[in-house]
């Protein structure tokens, strides 16, 4: 078996493609592993990715699990371990990524490691250690409102450091600016001065792709998906086609969404514009009892054979809020995710065999409702959102599956989805 180049940990299943994108138009094969395997590797690839659900759950929980992938990807030889968080740097007051750090950085007797969530193709920069989603700094992007992680300081120094018992400090942009070397002179100061996480500025991918050497030695890097584009280059890899080569794309075409973001939103409605076949889920039917899952799969049947088909309970902020007060958020949640999941499966059942999923939430819901262990990482849609190729369980057929975080895609997303498969 040949020995795994870099072991990657992420905190949630959508951003964990999206770190398997990156790595994967570095120049890398990589697998995605749902939750932590039971079984050894068995797949020639550079890099896996251990998808965790443990961005919100206790600080204790999100370690433990953490490490369990740790010893995992240590198991399969893993050189160097990445451990993958939101580019908005989500995060309670207590973590997850300052604990999850900490505790990686004791299990692997790492005395220095980086931290940033910089991924400017998505427009998540950093400056001076003030973090930018956009034009604006993340405490006037929306994230403040968020109803798990309400980030409301936009200073990553500060904000990491409420969550570390060590020192953090900074590498600036003047310091990345000049290149590897500087990088690694500052790296020996700051820990000449006891600090031993550094927050690093980069506001566009040559920053990154500077970046990139300094980190070669590193046993532990913590980020964003930005970082990945500048560290395939240290294991002598290169750019190539080849590494996101699927097996050919055929089936029928669907989309389900679950995402209520302002760009799932606006992805939905550019859908319908078009003219595309599209039903929307209500959530107050489903609590009322009706078997909507049932209702979607008998509307898309006949529509799916033609055209792609969208099923989507995606509102805007007052309807969710709306549903949610005579719900309660969570169990809201829940019923329209395990409805989305139960229409994605029926419809794999159905024949469809290119599916776009848009959600983190919805994504984990469907991703297991599918019986899906792991994903081939295969070509980019739009920054962050690959296609994939996995088997289910249903009849052990494999899918092409594109997991889209919330954020992320252009208006047109799932019209221009489908032709990236050709
Ligand atoms: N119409 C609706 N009313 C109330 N809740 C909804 C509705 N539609 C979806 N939901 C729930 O809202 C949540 C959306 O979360 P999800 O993570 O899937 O999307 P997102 O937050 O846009 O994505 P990301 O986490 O990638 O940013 C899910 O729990 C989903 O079931
Ligand atoms: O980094 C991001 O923004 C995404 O990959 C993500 O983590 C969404 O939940």
């Amino acid at each position: 078996m040949a020995k795994l180049l870099l072991g990657c940990i992420a905190d949630d299943f959508t951003g964990a493609t999206d770190l398997a994108n990156n790595l994967v138009r570095a120049g890398m094969r990589v697998v995605q592993a749902i939750g932590v395997p039971a079984t050894p590797l068995d797949a020639e690839v550079d890099a896996v990715v251990v998808a965790l659900k443990s961005r919100t759950i206790a600080p204790a929980e999100a370690i433990a699990q953490s490490l369990e992938a740790l010893r995992w990807l240590q198991a399969q030889g893993a050189q160097q371990i990445y451990f993958k968080y939101c580019s908005t740097f989500d995060s309670t007051p207590q973590g997850n990524i300052g604990p999850v750090t900490e505790a990686l950085m004791e299990a692997l007797k790492c005395g220095f490691t980086i931290a940033t969530p910089a991924f400017p193709d998505n427009k998540r920069t950093v400056f001076k250690g003030y973090l930018f989603a956009g034009e604006v700094l993340l405490n006037e992007s929306g994230m403040q409102n968020h109803p798990l992680t309400p980030m409301t300081d936009p200073n990553l120094v500060r904000v990491l450091q409420a969550q570390c018992t060590r020192k953090v400090g900074l590498i600036d942009h003047a310091v990345v600016a000049r290149g590897a070397a500087a990088v690694t002179e500052r790296i020996e100061q700051l820990q000449g001065e006891g600090v031993s996480i550094a927050i690093v500025d980069a506001v566009s991918n040559d920053d990154l792709l500077r970046l990139g050497p300094a980190l070669a030695k590193m046993p532990l890097v913590t980020a964003g998906s930005g970082v990945a584009i500048g560290l395939p280059a240290n294991f002598g890899l290169a750019p190539s086609s080849q590494a996101s080569a699927l097996p050919t794309a055929g089936g029928l075409r669907a989309v389900v969404s679950g995402s209520c973001s302002l760009a799932t939103n606006r992805q939905v409605l550019d859908f319908i514009q078009r003219g595309g076949a599209a039903l929307a889920v209500d959530p107050l039917r489903i609590a009322a009892g009706v078997d909507v899952a049932a209702e979607a799969l008998a509307w898309a049947a006949p529509l799916v054979q033609k055209q792609p088909v969208l099923v989507y309970s995606t509102a805007e902020a007052g309807a969710v809020k709306s549903v949610q007060g005579k719900l309660g958020v969570e169990e809201a949640g829940a019923m329209v995710e395990r409805t989305i999941a139960a229409i994605a499966r029926g419809l794999v059942e159905r024949g469809v065999r290119q599916l776009v999923v848009a959600g983190g939430e919805t994504s984990g819901a469907c991703v297991q409702a599918l019986g899906i262990a792991q994903m081939q990482i295969g070509p980019q849609i739009d920054p962050g959102v690959p296609w994939c190729h996995a088997r289910t369980d249903v009849e052990g057929l494999p899918v092409h599956i594109a997991l889209k975080s919330g954020n992320f895609g252009g208006d047109d997303f799932f019209t221009k989805a489908f032709t990236v498969l050709g």
